[in-house]
């Protein structure tokens, strides 16, 4: 919801040793296409495990609103979809909070369909760049009027008669990729995105699960998928993996707090989400991938994190960014705590997320005696080592759940406490952050220090 309430400033302290299981939420970018694919087909998809965080509650609501029956029954969400080309025009307009993903696949699904939606979100949302999917959604003849810069609020006029589409990402971008293939889906013909680099392919994966003519080829071009548009999507059972996302705070709180020894099971090392724990591995990590297997078509581990006093600062490929894109601010913390110039490079998307991460990140860790340097699309974190971090700031999280754990976790690496303004924002995307690190050992105090 937009109504962002009154801030919520949280302390991490000092801490001991963490140890135990971190069973993380469910995915959020596979749960938000869950329930988004679900009111797109006809008849009873049933997914468990769905992440529920104000960022998928959002498109819950947004689902309700074009139409679908959305209801948690038990531990099971049930959607009952009204088919490709079925979405009613809401009368209200749409209100997708925090979420990026939410919004942009959303106004994809939509664009397609002789409807118009209004679409709104919070301070952060309200904030960040739509051109960029609704400048393909112009090509299958959908229309956008927005505010100046292209930003929400937005209306979308859907297309009456719309036309399949063939293009490039300027940008490497799941959510892009994604707007344009869900607006496919109600085109006749085949609509094809090329990608220069590899993003998170959930949508490629369960577009196809659901039914859908779906290929992906990779040239020197880059990968390019190709939908056959108008299929009968048919309702699938859906079990959410685990968040590797949401993994890496108690991965990296282990990594970097004296003592600690942490498993977290049952996670998704898809190779486009994976790229932080290779790099964690690459400096020096102990890490562990235990029970590596497969599930539902995707490799799973449960991640074993010991606290590793050698880590070493290193230069991340560019060309990893993208299947890490999230995970920069927490690799940052670590960072800050390893030996050296860890230098991050090819991160120019990091300045249009909830906030400006790079900004965000640098100015905090400035905060707490971390040596930052900066330019457009590269910085780097130069650390003294383990237990090295000064902390005793008070940092600005920015309405951003990410930059809000990772200076929690790194609080309870510091010499002294960290202060995070507000961290309401961790409910979007892990809402038990709170109660699973105080269960792993971690001091979270919810009154400023
Ligand atoms: O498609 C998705 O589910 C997401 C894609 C990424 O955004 P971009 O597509 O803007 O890189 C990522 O940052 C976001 O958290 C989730
Ligand atoms: C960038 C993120 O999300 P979104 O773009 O969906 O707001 C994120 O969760 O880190």
């Amino acid at each position: 919801m937009s109504s962002h309430g009154a801030p919520v400033p949280m302390t991490a302290h000092p801490c001991g040793p963490l140890s135990g299981v971190a069973e993380v939420p469910g995915d959020k970018s596979i749960s938000h296409r869950a329930l988004i694919l679900g009111a797109l087909s006809v008849g009873e998809t049933t997914v468990t495990g769905l992440l529920e965080g104000q960022d998928v509650l959002d498109t819950a609501s947004a689902m309700r609103a074009f139409g679908a029956d959305v209801e948690r029954r038990g531990e099971t969400w049930h959607i009952h979809g009204v088919g490709v080309g079925g979405f009613a025009e809401p009368e209200t307009v749409i209100d997708c909070g925090n979420s990026g993903t939410g919004v942009r696949l959303i106004m994809g699904a939509m664009a397609t369909s002789p409807i118009t939606a209004t679409f709104t979100g919070d301070a952060s949302l309200n904030r960040r760049p739509m051109a960029r999917v609704t400048d393909p959604l112009a090509l299958f003849g959908a229309r956008a009027v927005g505010r100046a810069g292209g930003r929400l609020p937005m209306t979308i006029v859907g297309a009456e008669d719309a036309v399949p589409v063939r293009y490039a990402t300027p940008v490497p971008s799941a959510q892009v990729k994604s707007a344009v293939l869900l607006a496919g889906l109600n085109a006749p013909g085949q609509t094809v995105v090329i990608e220069r680099e590899a993003t998170r392919d959930h949508s490629e994966r369960m577009l196809a699960g659901f039914g859908a003519e779906v290929s992906v080829e990779d040239d020197a071009e880059g990968r390019i998928i190709t939908l056959t548009g108008q299929p009968d999507l048919r309702p699938q059972t859906i079990a959410v993996p685990r968040d590797p996302s949401s993994a890496a705070f108690p991965v990296c709180a282990a990594l970097i707090t004296e003592g600690s020894d942490v498993l977290v099971p049952n996670i998704g090392l898809n190779p486009t989400r994976a790229g932080l724990f290779t790099t964690l591995r690459e400096m020096g990590a102990d890490l562990v991938y235990e029970n590596p297997r497969e599930e539902g078509g995707e490799p799973v581990a449960d991640l074993r994190a010991r606290f590793s006093p050698d880590l070493r600062g290193i230069e991340v490929p560019p060309g990893r960014a993208a299947s890490m894109i999230d995970e920069y601010p927490v690799l940052s913390a670590v960072a800050a705590c390893a030996e050296g110039r860890t230098l991050m490079t090819g991160v120019r998307e990091l300045r249009v997320k909830e906030s400006d991460r790079i900004d965000a990140m640098a100015r905090g860790l400035e905060a707490c005696g971390v040596t930052v340097e900066e330019g457009e699309d590269w910085w780097a974190v130069t650390g003294r080592g383990a237990g090295s971090v000064a902390g005793g700031a008070r940092v600005e999280s920015r309405l951003d759940h990410r930059i809000a754990m990772s200076f929690l976790v790194l609080g309870f690496a510091a010499r002294a406490a960290i202060t995070v303004d507000d961290c309401g924002p961790i409910a979007t995307s892990f809402p038990i952050f709170e109660p699973l690190m105080r269960t792993l050992g971690a001091t979270l105090t919810t009154e400023a220090a």
